[in-house]
């Protein structure tokens, strides 16, 4: 994320490789530096003629002009472009899908591969009316000579960069998928849809990218900057990967966390100083970002950063009443006694009663791994945002996300279900969830509170909806039983809002009426107190109320 600090400090090392490379030069002429807000500022902020002035100036058909100065890739970007050749042969193909590069796009095109093969966007396409500015070339297949519309790759490349910005089209060129769709567009129609996603999502994609912290946001002159900018537009042109893609390294950006960890017992990110990507929310109209905060109950509370972790945490000196039971003293969570194998690697466990003990250390990743089919990671592909000005913060997929996927562990604090009874801080908190355990007899019993108020991840801003697309779900997992959220049999489609059920109870008890505008809303005057009640028209008045509802 581009935090506060971050963007001072590539500011000022951004003003530190400027001052070095115009040293001796007078204030003068030194060219101004440049970062890629400013670059982009500039460009709105010049209006009229000298605005136009400017926009052709740095249009990319004058970037393009510069590609050219270099003969050899001129010929082979004409080459490719003419269609004289196939866009990348079956071999390149084959040789680009094994390579490294493939490994290292994977985590940047994470929605545009999505969104670019979407069943719905290629039906739509088919039927999209015909644009202008066509044209048709002549390809031979077998016997028959084919004629086929071919898009002006140039044409295409400015209305791209009118319609995204420099910023964001500076990102998208790090996706080999978008690359690759580029080339391979035949129809202007069939980029112009995809096109308009990406215009949709625009700040999504900048908030991704900075808060993963892209290295784009590296350069530090305006010359850089451009040499970067061309170097990246003739690798889009030329259908070539972009030299020495960053990696984004999950495990090392997460050990980093873990590892600043220690200052404060339980919690991995406390004390790191190091802001996770969803510690932060999007505003509405997706030009600022904030972070996410929380006000405990109890006389003295001040406001709390929300802080992001991994995985529950069960803190020392709670008092449980049935502790004496627990084969495991320091878990209430142990997967004893429950007779089921660890649902990561097979593990039964062995023993029996009081001497059975678990026998792997699998995590909830193990988990999700083995889940999904493809071995693909969901669950972090999300962004927060504001979703309601009456419903606050919500979560939206940023990549699809499969039926019946794993997305994420519901983290938090655990702790005994009689504390939310006390006042302080665990009084009434809206994030709480009670797991619940099955006993011997087969019965359920309410177990343990899981409170996510102030540490715990990307799933405790899911709202509810009485229509919902995931449901919480527990898992017999290494040695515990961990509560996790899971998509139900309709998958998530990029760009949805991701939704669970709360129950009827929780909006009872927290005396709230639901808002979720489903059809199907079942508890829009779910208030608990009568004189609190919502009625019909209230309802109607704020459009939630279902077409049905009778008050
Ligand atoms: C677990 S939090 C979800 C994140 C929350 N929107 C936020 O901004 O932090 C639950 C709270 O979100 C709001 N909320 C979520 N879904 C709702 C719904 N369908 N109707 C009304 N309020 C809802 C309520 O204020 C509820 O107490």
């Amino acid at each position: 994320m581009a935090t506060n600090t971050d963007t001072t400090e590539s500011k000022a090392s951004s003003e530190h490789a400027h001052n070095t490379r115009y040293k001796g030069v007078s204030e003068k002429k030194r060219k101004p530096s440049l970062d890629w807000d400013d670059l982009e500022e500039r460009g709105k902020r010049r209006r009229g003629k000298e605005g136009e002035k400017w926009r052709r100036r740095n249009s990319v058909t004058h970037l393009v002009a510069s590609i050219y100065a270099d003969v050899e890739a001129a010929v082979e970007t004409q080459r490719r472009i003419a269609g004289q050749a196939p866009i990348l042969t079956q071999e390149e193909r084959l040789d680009y899908e094994s390579s490294e590069d493939m490994r290292l796009d994977h985590l940047r095109e994470f929605r545009l591969a999505q969104m670019f093969s979407s069943p719905k966007t290629r039906n739509r396409l088919r039927a999209a009316p015909v644009p202008r500015g066509r044209r048709f070339d002549s390809v031979r297949a077998g016997r028959d000579v084919v004629t086929r519309a071919v898009v002006d790759k140039w044409r295409l490349l400015n209305t791209i960069i009118d319609t995204l910005g420099w910023v964001v089209i500076a990102i998208c060129l790090h996706s080999a998928n978008f690359r690759t769709r580029f080339l391979e567009a035949t129809d202007a129609v069939d980029f112009t849809e995809r096109l308009e996603k990406l215009r949709l999502h625009k700040e999504s994609i900048e908030f991704f990218a900075k808060s993963r912290q892209f290295d784009w946001l590296e350069v530090t002159t305006e010359q850089e900057e451009q040499d970067v900018l061309l170097r990246d537009l003739n690798c889009l042109l030329t259908g070539t990967a972009i030299p020495k893609e960053q990696e984004i390294n999950e495990d090392e950006a997460e050990d980093a966390r873990l590892n600043a960890d220690t200052k404060i017992a339980g919690f991995p990110n406390d004390g790191a100083g190091l802001d996770h990507p969803h510690e932060w929310k999007l505003s509405a109209d997706g030009l600022t970002a904030v972070r996410l905060t929380f006000l405990p109950g109890g006389g003295r509370a001040t406001l709390q950063l929300q802080s992001n972790i991994e995985h529950s945490v069960v803190l020392p000196g709670h008092r449980w009443p049935d502790r004496k039971k627990w084969i495991l003293k320091e878990e209430p969570r142990y997967r004893a006694e429950f007779d089921e194998s660890c649902e990561a690697c097979n593990d039964p466990g062995a023993g029996e009663g009081k001497k059975w003990r678990a026998g792997c250390q699998c995590s909830v990743n193990n988990l999700k791994t083995r889940l999904a089919a493809d071995g693909a990671y969901f669950g972090d592909r999300v962004e927060l945002r504001n979703v309601h000005p009456i419903l606050g913060t919500g979560v939206r997929a940023l990549q699809r996300l499969p039926a019946h996927s794993l997305l994420a562990e519901y983290t938090g604090e655990i702790y005994p279900l009689y504390k939310t009874q006390q006042r302080g801080k665990y009084k009434n908190s809206t994030y709480l969830y009670c797991q619940t355990r099955r006993l011997s007899n087969g019965e359920i019993e309410n177990a343990m509170n899981i409170d996510p108020s102030i540490h715990g991840n990307w799933t405790r801003f899911i709202n509810h909806s009485c229509r919902p697309k995931t449901d919480f779900v527990l898992y017999s997992c290494g040695e515990k039983i961990v509560t996790c959220v899971k998509v139900r049999k309709r998958a998530i489609e990029f760009g949805e809002e991701i939704t669970i059920d709360y129950g009827k109870s929780y909006f009872e008890n927290q005396g709230l009426a639901c808002r979720c505008r489903e059809d199907a809303c079942r508890l829009w005057n779910a208030d608990k107190m009568k004189d609190n009640r919502t009625t019909l028209r209230q309802a109607r008045q704020e459009g939630f109320a279902p077409d049905w509802a009778d008050d």
